[in-house]
């Protein structure tokens, strides 16, 4: 049975963050919207909620975070996602390249990979640390066992890496395994680098020899010179949100109807059977498009 919120939108996606914690300190990050969370889901607390997740007609799971590779039981985790589904990971890939193959082997379909500069001092600033050679490092080692195709997360940051749009497009031009996302930032904690994506939609919508829309949140996606570039465009975007079909998780147990509000939860912690259906029924009942 798949369930519809009261917008007739159907939810065939659940997004669940494994933890809070992560290894970069991103100058925008909005931590897919948590709030000081104390406690993190068990493998076992998981594993069933993906199983009711299928049973109410979730066909697609995105393992995210903070930084998911960061949990010791992923593996675990990725071996509990009921067959049929496809599961896939959203990562900084600090920590990919020696754990790619295992990942593969547990089941995971695919990653994405954040990636906002191929610049190794701007890398550093954005992100606390440098290390954009072990995130290459991470991408090759996807593509090599083939957690494909590998997404690039590029968030558009003004003054910061808006000069790098084609460098990202050469680098993945000609790769089939690899797809730019250009991610609009979604202003968190008086974050202020807000990049113009309209530009960027402008130019590319100019030069596409083939422009496909997505059926979740109807985003674009732009083929052009061999490169695939799709763009996240939330803010303000009332047909980004009539066509968003996912469910969050949060890493302490709550089931999420909005990213972008956090008044709405569903208390999970301690459910399980019966009490964990009516949960994710009302979670879905409470969803409402953020823009409309
Ligand atoms: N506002 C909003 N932003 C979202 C939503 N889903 C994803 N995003 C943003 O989109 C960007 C990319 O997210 P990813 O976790 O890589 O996943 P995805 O691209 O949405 O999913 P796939 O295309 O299935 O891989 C991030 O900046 C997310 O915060 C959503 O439902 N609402
Ligand atoms: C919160 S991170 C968690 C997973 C992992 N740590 C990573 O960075 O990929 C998930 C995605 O959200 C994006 N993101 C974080 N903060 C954002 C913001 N303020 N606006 C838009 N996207 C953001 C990141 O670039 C990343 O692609
Ligand atoms: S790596 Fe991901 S979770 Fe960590 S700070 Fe950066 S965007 Fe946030
Ligand atoms: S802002 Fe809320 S309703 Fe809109 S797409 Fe994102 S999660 Fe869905």
């Amino acid at each position: 049975m798949v369930l519809k919120d009261p917008y007739n939108r159907t939810v065939t996606n659940l997004r669940i963050s494994l933890t809070s914690r992560c290894n970069l300190r991103c100058i925008y990050c909005h931590a897919e919207g948590e709030v000081n969370p104390k406690e993190q889901m068990s493998a076992e607390d998981i594993a069933e909620l993906m199983r009711v997740g299928v049973q109410f007609g979730i066909k697609n799971i995105k393992f995210t975070g903070g930084e998911p590779l960061l949990r010791r039981d992923l593996l675990d985790i990725i071996r509990s996602v009921p067959p049929g589904v496809e599961s896939s990971m959203t990562t900084n890939g600090t920590l990919l390249a020696a754990k790619a193959a295992a990942l593969k082997e547990a089941g995971l379909a695919r990653v994405n990979v954040s990636l906002d500069t191929l610049r190794p001092e701007r890398y550093k600033a954005i992100t606390g640390k440098d290390c954009l050679a072990d995130v290459l490092a991470g991408i090759d080692a996807a593509i090599e066992v083939g957690l494909t195709p590998v997404k690039l997360n590029m968030v558009l940051l003004e003054g910061i890496n808006e000069d790098e749009l084609d460098d990202f497009m050469a680098f993945v031009r000609g790769k089939r395994d690899l797809i730019l996302q250009v991610i609009e930032l979604m202003e968190f904690n008086e974050c202020k680098f807000h990049g113009d994506v309209d530009s960027v939609e402008q130019e590319l919508d100019e030069r596409a020899t083939r422009i496909v829309t997505r059926r979740m949140h109807h985003r674009k996606k732009y083929c052009l010179d061999g490169a695939e570039v799709e763009v996240v465009r939330p803010l303000h975007n009332t047909e980004f949100c009539a066509f968003c079909n996912r469910l969050r998780v949060t890493s302490d147990g709550k089931l999420k109807p909005c990213l972008l509000r956090s008044d709405n939860l569903v208390d999970i912690r301690g459910k399980h059977g019966k009490e964990l259906e009516d949960a994710f029924r009302e979670a879905v009942s409470r969803r409402e498009p953020f823009f409309a």
